[in-house]
């Protein structure tokens, strides 16, 4: 069977193991069980009909005497490119547009409060080709471009929060940046946040088209929550999480595009560390299929030239900060994925970990600031 045969991790445990062995195996891989969902049925036969795949779970947290409940919906939804790489871009957009939009609809019928899209979603991910054109045309402003119309279209129809990552073009010096847009459910843009970490591996050959992100660690106030948006390769810098969390951060997103040879053994991991470490939710997304591209291209490997990145492994999946998290969406198909948390999790795990209050931060700011200068000896003890 190929990588992107396997349909799911999860698929596999329920089909192969006894249910004894599978319920001690789900507790120490995932954590506290995630409860189903229920769905409503209208939804269901949508999603069906469509042919994406929709999983509903809900997170729980205690009664407290002081706060009412805050519970809010996320939906995270993950797909293959709709039209092949080398049709017209804006047909391509549009394909997109339509298919996003759909799915959209079923997150609103499942009581979704803020949906994310994947990394760059409006576009294939052209830049293992290292070829400027076509794909640089693919970039909008985050402002006034025509994704960013549609989405403030979708979020005043359903009062949903919209985070939008696509590739910006910024018209006034033409600089590209990778970013998220986030829309208020008003329809408003309430602002983005830019890719701040640019791969430099395999076929991530981003640096070719975008800058460095220049926007900070900046955290939304929407009505359902303070969100952020830690987009793609950011994940793997435990200081990039931390960073959105000491902003207040209560849900960080993940927008991803991520090969299975790559990182897939990384990917459960390194959401999840970080809704521990930050007492937090984060919802990790990744894009599904192989997409193909006209011309070849080399991996600088020594390997033959190929015409694909390899396969999109998909799994979005939500941790929460008690370290549990939710089964992933498949690796093959596309996916909604509507998730219920009740946010005043996040205190009631930091009042019992503790980790944000005993970390030494003044002592690292210290010592940090020290080794990053030319000059710096690092503390080493010698006999
Ligand atoms: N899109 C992106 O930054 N991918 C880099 C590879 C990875 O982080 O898994």
């Amino acid at each position: 069977m190929s990588a992107c045969e396997f349909e799911s991790l999860e698929d596999c445990l329920e089909t192969h193991l006894p249910q004894a062995e599978l319920t001690e195996v789900k507790r120490i891989l995932f954590g506290k069980e995630t409860k189903k969902l229920e769905l409503p049925a209208c939804a269901v036969e949508a999603a069906s009909e469509h042919d994406f795949e929709l999983k509903g779970y809900r997170f729980e947290a205690a009664q407290e005497q002081l706060r009412p409940p805050r519970r809010i919906r996320v939906g995270l939804i993950q797909h293959r490119i709709v039209l092949p790489t080398d049709a017209p871009i804006l047909d391509q957009i549009n394909a997109m547009h339509s298919r996003v939009g759909e799915m959209v609809e079923v997150a609103a019928m499942c009581g979704v409060n803020i949906v994310c899209f994947q990394e760059t979603w409006t576009m294939p991910f052209a830049f293992c080709t290292r070829e400027k054109e076509p794909w640089t045309q693919f970039a909008e402003s985050a402002e006034e471009g025509n994704t960013t119309r549609f989405c403030q279209e979708l979020a005043k129809k359903y009062n949903m929060v919209v985070v939008s990552p696509i590739l910006e073009r910024e018209e006034l010096h033409d600089t590209l940046w990778n970013t998220a847009v986030v829309i208020s459910n008003s329809g408003n843009v309430l602002g983005k946040s830019r890719k701040n970490h640019i791969p430099r591996i395999g076929d991530f050959n981003e640096s070719t088209y975008y800058m460095e992100g220049d926007t900070g660690h900046t955290v939304f106030q929407t009505q359902f929550g303070k969100i952020a948006v830690n987009i793609c390769y950011g994940r793997h810098h435990p200081l990039n999480w931390f960073m959105y969390s000491m902003n207040g951060a209560e849900i960080i997103f993940n927008p991803s595009a991520t090969v299975g040879a790559l990182s897939e053994p990384m990917w459960p991991i390194e959401a999840r560390n970080a809704a521990i470490a930050n007492h937090c939710f984060t919802c990790a997304i990744n894009r599904v299929g192989t997409e193909k591209f006209k011309n070849e291209f080399t991996s600088g490997d020594g390997k033959k030239a190929h015409h694909d990145f390899g396969h999109f492994y998909g799994s979005s999946y939500v941790a929460a900060p008690d370290g549990s998290r939710t089964p992933g969406l498949s690796r093959t198909r596309d996916g909604l994925l509507v998730v219920e948390m009740d946010l005043n999790l996040n205190r009631q795990i930091s009042d019992k970990w503790s980790f944000k209050m005993t970390g030494r931060y003044a002592e690292y700011a210290e010592e940090l600031s020290k080794a990053v200068k030319q000059d710096f000896k690092p503390n080493i003890v010698k006999e």
